[in-house]
């Protein structure tokens, strides 16, 4: 198959706020805006941002929970928005998700063992035996024991219900995991465990991550390319390596510099980010970032910047550090695949 797994184009998702009298405008919530991006094959794409830059919104959208304002979702080249009942049920097997709490995600009154087959037996029907095997099989490519089987969610620890939910998504044999926060809620040590097994696993079936997290120490570990979300926009795409080694886009920089550092060797940058988010429902002129960006010119209050593409291969949309003419002035969109699998050299 040639071409990404999935690709997206332009998502754009509005939320209304409330009902319009008459004909006045409704305000609306612009979580998420004009985002592109591609996942290939057994890769593992990682979106960060703070709080409310619409990571959430994303990876509802790609799961067809909520529908898209506009712009596109697809799978293997094909546009799930025109996907018939019985098709989009197919594709529903390809992709699946992990949520930050597995509190909530995870029913308390069903055992491990059902938990598991649950995905299955809503495709197909199995026999006692074939539920068994399918669940002692799971259980043992997420590390848990087979007594586990029987136990409620309620009688696991926070690492062991999160295994549950990352054996649950492999149940339907996926394409594509979505993981939000899937390891948000564990203690160090058992992240980095979680961590390694989904690596262990990506290895072992080839499947492809999209993971969505505020934790860039997370980040730098999993990742292959790291897509940075500011208030709704895609604000820089990079390579993992080379985003942590030079992030370019200010905003990027401030939240590295934020981030506490695994690596003491490893320079911290000494560029704060002030102020807080602004609001989605009335987002600054030019570049959302501008009223808190130390490089912000003229410029970047009158105009949103195109992303462009960097000579070292990321894509970037500031004004300043990337002006849109760096290469023979062609801003391109970050899922574009003629910017190849974005390794640098
Ligand atoms: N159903 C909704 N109605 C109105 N606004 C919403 C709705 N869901 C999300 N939002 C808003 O959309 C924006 C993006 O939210 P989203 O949850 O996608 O962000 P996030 O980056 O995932 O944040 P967090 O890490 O806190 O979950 C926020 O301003 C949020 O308040």
């Amino acid at each position: 198959m040639s071409g990404p797994l999935l690709k997206v184009e332009n998502l754009t998702k509005y939320y209304p706020l409330g009902a319009g009298i008459l004909k006045k405008r409704i305000p609306v919530v612009r979580a998420v805006e004009d985002v592109s991006f591609y996942v290939e094959a057994a890769e593992t794409l990682c979106i960060v941002g703070e709080s409310g830059c619409g990571k959430s919104t994303v990876a509802r959208l790609l799961m067809r929970l909520i529908e898209p304002t506009s712009g596109r979702v697809l799978i293997d080249g094909t546009d799930i928005a025109g996907l018939k009942k019985h098709e989009l049920r197919a594709w529903r097997r390809r992709m699946q998700m992990v949520f930050q709490d597995p509190y909530s995600s995870l029913n308390p009154r069903l055992t491990a063992g059902q938990i598991i087959t649950e995905p299955v037996e809503n495709f197909e029907r199995l026999s006692r035996k074939q539920r068994h095997a399918l669940a002692a099989d799971l259980l043992q490519k997420v590390g848990l024991a087979p007594e586990i089987m029987q136990r409620l969610p309620t009688e696991l620890s926070g690492g062991q219900r999160q295994r549950l939910s990352i054996a649950r998504a492999l149940s339907l044999n996926p394409s594509l995991i979505i993981l939000d926060e899937a390891v948000s809620a564990l203690d160090v040590s058992v992240q980095a465990q979680i961590l390694n097994l989904l690596m262990d696993l990506q290895q072992q079936m080839g499947i492809a991550f999209i993971f969505i997290s505020h934790d860039l120490g997370v980040v730098e570990h999993i990742g292959r390319r790291v897509a940075v979300m500011y208030l709704g926009r895609i604000v820089e795409l990079a390579p993992c390596e080379a985003l942590f080694a030079k992030p370019v886009h200010p905003y990027t920089e401030a939240l590295i510099a934020a981030a506490p550092v695994p690596d003491p060797t490893r320079a911290r940058l000494d560029v704060p980010v002030e102020g807080e988010v602004p609001s989605p429902i009335n987002p600054p002129s030019g570049c959302a970032f501008h009223p808190r960006c130390p490089l912000a010119v003229e410029r970047c209050r009158m105009e949103m910047p195109p992303l462009v593409l960097m000579a070292d291969g990321r894509v970037v949309a500031c004004h300043v550090r990337a002006p849109a003419t760096y290469i023979s002035g062609q801003p391109v969109e970050a899922g574009d695949q003629s910017l190849g699998p974005m390794t640098l050299s």
